[in-house]
């Protein structure tokens, strides 16, 4: 009926003035389009600090920037609040993004990291966080050039505060912070539209659990597909192939590294990591981060390495089940067994710690075991992002070596 026609209409409506907005703001910043015969590199130049502007930038008037102390009880119980009851959500509004204490204090922390990158919004009269956006220091290397920039990641406004224009100020505020600190350069995912991609990714599921994936409607049964052989389909076994593939352990540091280091310098775009990166973003926290490596019986070389980080989402409104275990692909390198089966083994350690689903970004080398080891095509793509630094040509995924949390 026609009264339908026009809901649609203006949901659509609604939804280009969103992206019409978005675009008023994005075409203020250093984030330009590709430009033939101009070179890569900043797009503005940096600002002696003293040019910075020093006070933070204005907020509706009953609301207060905070700065989030993580490593405090309370601070990150709010935080954790916020983001499990307001963060990304998919298209259909089925799931939602459920980063746990120990995943947020992990990604968060990283070695040097800056408190005032983290950053609040609370209301002034009852105190309560409903805003939310970080940055942390990594050196990427674009090309050949290794950049000191801030990787920005949850942003987040309170579900009830949407459309009043918090999002650009959020951004405006953790870009003034990042400068003070002298840096000018910023990476950021998100799965919407923004200008200017430098990459654009798709998600690959693999199902572990096809029984509770079907049951609670992240997939459909396949067509002339009945269940019982639908988990067949996906049964794996009950231990790795690989002999010597066991959880990485601290003695690895060094090694692991070294495999990284030497792999990752194929990519366009990739993070640039010390031992000290490797040791505190990569040794196992069940739940959080799982790594594997593959030690040579014989000379007890570390001959590859692979890596994934769990990320849950609450199933909103199922009666049977509230919450999706899902393992998302990291760091993956394989110089003597082959990827396909490295990568076999990472899926067993996955399902044998009980994840429903493990997904991958077609990133890397992804593309070569995804078919193979039964990954089906997701309907989310993720978009890459520089802040201030231009690249000559946007990038294959196959090019893209950084995946960020
Ligand atoms: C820096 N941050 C980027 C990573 C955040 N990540 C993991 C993310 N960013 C956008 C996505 F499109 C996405 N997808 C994983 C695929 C997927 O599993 N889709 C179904 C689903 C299950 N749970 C949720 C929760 C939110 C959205 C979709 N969901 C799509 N993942």
């Amino acid at each position: 009926p026609s009264s339908v026609d026009s809901v649609t209409r203006k949901l659509q409506k609604g939804a280009t003035l969103e992206n019409e907005k978005r675009h008023l703001f994005w075409e203020t910043q250093p984030v330009g389009k590709y430009q033939d015969g101009v070179g890569e590199g900043p797009i503005e130049p940096s600002q002696p600090l003293s040019e910075v502007r020093q006070e933070p930038y204005n907020l509706p008037s009953t609301y207060e920037w905070c700065t989030c102390d993580l490593t405090d009880e309370q601070t990150m119980r709010e935080v954790y609040t916020l983001l499990t009851n307001n963060y990304v959500e998919d298209d259909d509004n089925m799931f939602r993004f459920d980063y746990s204490v120990a995943f947020l204090r992990w990604a968060l922390n990283p070695p040097g990291y800056f408190p005032s990158w983290h950053i609040g919004v609370r209301a002034k009269s009852s105190k309560k966080l409903v805003a939310f956006i970080t940055g942390i220091p990594a050196k990427i290397r674009a090309h050949e050039t290794v950049v000191p920039m801030a990787e920005i990641n949850f942003l987040c406004v309170h579900k009830k505060l949407r459309s009043k224009r918090l999002a650009p100020v959020l951004i405006k505020e953790v870009t003034r912070r990042v400068h003070l600190e002298d840096m000018w350069q910023a990476a950021y995912t998100a799965g919407v539209v923004l200008p200017t991609p430098i990459s654009t990714c798709q998600y690959w599921h693999r199902p572990l659990n096809p029984k509770k994936l079907i049951d609670v409607g992240f997939s459909r049964l396949a067509p002339r597909m009945t269940m019982s052989r639908t988990i067949k389909l996906y049964r794996l076994p009950d231990e790795a192939a690989t002999p010597g593939f066991r959880p990485m352990e601290r003695r690895d540091v060094a090694a692991v590294t070294r495999l990284l280091q030497t792999y990752l310098a194929q990519f366009q775009v990739a993070p640039h990591f010390s031992e000290d990166d490797v040791e505190y973003l990569l040794l196992p926290i069940d739940n959080v981060i799982n790594s594997f490596v593959v030690e040579n019986s014989e000379s007890h070389e570390i001959t590859d390495f692979a890596s994934f980080y769990t990320l849950p989402s609450t199933i909103i409104g199922n009666q049977n089940y509230s919450l999706l275990k899902a393992a998302y692909s990291y760091y993956n390198v394989a110089t003597s067994t082959p990827l396909l089966q490295l990568m076999s083994d990472v899926l067993v350690m996955a399902k044998q710690r009980d994840y429903d689903v493990f997904n991958a970004l077609d990133v890397m080398q992804n593309e070569s075991f995804l078919k193979e080891l039964k990954f089906g095509p997701g309907d989310g793509q993720l978009h890459y992002y520089l802040y201030n630094y231009r690249l000559r040509a946007p990038l294959k995924p196959a090019e893209m070596g950084l995946v960020l949390l």
